[in-house]
């Protein structure tokens, strides 16, 4: 890990909420207040400050997962998506937020929530040198709100979380002084679609508010026939994408966990950052 001698390189507001003694060890702050519902505010720093163009709907893409750990591919969706936003729909993507879930997802092999969340900020570059305020080098930004609860958040009520974090004050400048209320939509890979039309995995309700008000953006996955995924979901097709991958990733973080179990390299298929924190936390090796 670099040193971080002084943090005036990158202003601290466009830090987020990693400070300067998390990054100079990149031990998670176990107990500390910095992973406490208490202490919780949301973080806003990477979002776009007004619209570029005042006739396009400000859009802001949630993608909920375990992240365990975080790969390329969990960063690029949100540059896919946002391609496809800029091509196909009347939309601006304002900003884009990880959501690792928390610890009450019990999935078989994750890591510790408190290192998940660390590891989507490193993913993320939140140390990156080059993050100059205002520049738009990373906009991904990680929100702990939902792996900071003990109890299981679903997915409906972590998008009515942004939802109301991010319109609580009007929403965004859309650049000619008026507020316009910010989009938020799920972002997705297309195997967890999938699971939204097995039954008992979904609520009814909450996929009527999640499809119907939010709407999803979808990454084609190898091995998932997403207009198969989607027919049981026909009714809420205006609101559902699909996003092909041009240049497709078949990464998983199953397949890193397993490299790193068996003392094989990942370099390259997820940031050396991360790498060095499962290192350094000896995460994924029993
Ligand atoms: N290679 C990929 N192609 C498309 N979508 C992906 C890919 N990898 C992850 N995603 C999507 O990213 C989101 C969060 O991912 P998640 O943490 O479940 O990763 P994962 O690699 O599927 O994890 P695991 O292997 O632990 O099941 C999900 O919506 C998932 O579908
Ligand atoms: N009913 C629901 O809200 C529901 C169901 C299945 C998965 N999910 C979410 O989808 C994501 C799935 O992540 P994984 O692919 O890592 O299992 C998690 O964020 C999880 O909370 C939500």
């Amino acid at each position: 890990m670099q040193a971080i001698d002084s943090p005036s390189y990158c202003s601290q507001d466009s830090m987020q909420d990693v400070t300067v003694s998390e990054l100079q060890s990149h031990s998670p702050p176990a107990t500390s207040h910095d992973f406490e519902l208490e202490t919780y505010s949301f973080p806003t720093q990477r979002l776009k400050p007004m619209l570029d163009n005042s006739t396009k709907t400000p859009l802001v893409l949630v993608a909920c997962g375990s992240f365990s750990p975080p790969t390329h591919l969990h960063t690029r969706m949100f540059e896919m998506a946002a391609d496809y936003v800029k091509e196909n729909t009347e939309y601006e993507v304002i900003g884009g937020f990880l959501s690792p879930v928390g610890d009450a997802y019990k999935k078989a092999g994750l890591a510790p929530a408190i290192h998940r969340v660390q590891m989507c900020k490193l993913a993320a570059d939140y140390d990156s040198p080059h993050c100059l305020p205002g520049s738009r080098t990373s906009w991904i930004a990680v929100d702990p709100w939902e792996a900071l609860h003990t109890e299981y958040q679903p997915t409906a009520i972590v998008l009515d979380h942004f939802d109301q974090e991010l319109n609580k004050n009007g929403g965004i400048d859309n650049g000619q002084g008026d507020k316009i209320k910010i989009h938020i939509s799920l972002l997705a890979g297309a195997d967890l679609i999938q699971t939204m039309s097995s039954p008992g995995v979904w609520s009814t309700d909450d996929l009527e508010h999640i499809l119907g008000n939010f709407g999803v953006f979808i990454i084609e996955r190898a091995d998932i026939d997403v207009d198969e995924a989607i027919i049981a979901l026909d009714r809420w097709k205006s609101n559902i994408h699909v996003v092909h991958q041009l240049i497709s990733n078949d990464i998983s973080s199953t397949k890193i966990r397993m490299q790193v179990k068996r003392d094989m390299s990942v370099r390259y298929l997820i940031s050396d950052r991360v790498i060095e924190y499962i290192n350094e936390h000896g995460l994924y090796r029993s």
